[in-house]
């Protein structure tokens, strides 16, 4: 998926010479120091910053900003801008209807997300951890064949990281693959992560 690949911010190297391969089936955890580059590495693999050197390839094609590439793709990073009036619900029920054939209806992923009793609130009156449910909710009940995922545990309670946990394994038995970069080691274990530990290049 990335070979060699090397990112400098104006002079500044970020990521030398990174190697990281994943496939079907696979989940990988990218961990390292703050600053080590994990968040420019998943940046790379979903084509929103270019490498200065090396290859990335996604499906066998370099990521591209195509409606054929997101539809294999889903990224979980930074808290996305919610749509003003719409409700938790509303949301998930935009991802159903821009998405079709989803990997679960919207009731069942209020239920595994544990928001049911939010669902008809705003994503805005959420707590962290419950808006980040709902990010990852999102991001799950839309089909995709690679999941990239920043920090995803972030804000979660220890139970609700056990769960996510079980979902990035069946993710990755039904054949996806999943690409996150985290400092939960316990969550990358639990998931059953192969861990790719980057240093930091400056
Ligand atoms: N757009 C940018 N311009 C300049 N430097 C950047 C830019 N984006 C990231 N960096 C630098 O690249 C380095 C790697 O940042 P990155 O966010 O990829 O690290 P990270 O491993 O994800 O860190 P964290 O664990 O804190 O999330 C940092 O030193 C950061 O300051």
């Amino acid at each position: 998926m990335a070979r060699d690949v090397g990112v400098v911010a104006g002079e500044v190297p970020i990521l030398t010479g990174i190697d990281l391969a994943a496939g079907p089936g696979e989940v990988v955890a990218v961990v390292g120091v703050n600053g080590a580059g994990k968040s420019t590495l998943l940046r790379c693999l979903a084509g929103l910053q270019p490498p200065a050197s090396g290859e990335v390839g996604v499906f066998g094609r370099p990521p591209a900003d195509t409606a054929a590439f997101w539809r294999d793709v889903a990224v979980v990073a930074d808290e996305p801008a919610w749509y003003p009036g719409l409700t938790v619900r509303e949301h998930l029920e935009l991802m159903r209807a821009v998405h079709h054939d989803t990997r679960l209806t919207v009731e069942a992923a209020l239920e595994e997300f544990d928001l049911v009793e939010r669902a008809d609130l705003a994503p805005q009156t959420l707590s962290t951890g419950q808006r980040q449910r709902l990010v990852l909710a999102m991001a799950l009940l839309r089909p995709s064949r690679l999941l990239l995922l920043d920090e995803p545990e972030r804000g979660l309670d220890t139970a609700f990281r056990d769960r996510l946990a079980t979902m990035l394994t069946r993710y990755a038995a039904a054949g996806g693959t999943v690409v996150m970069a985290t400092h939960d080691l316990g969550l990358a274990r639990a998931a059953g992560a192969r861990r790719v530990s980057l240093e930091a290049a400056a």
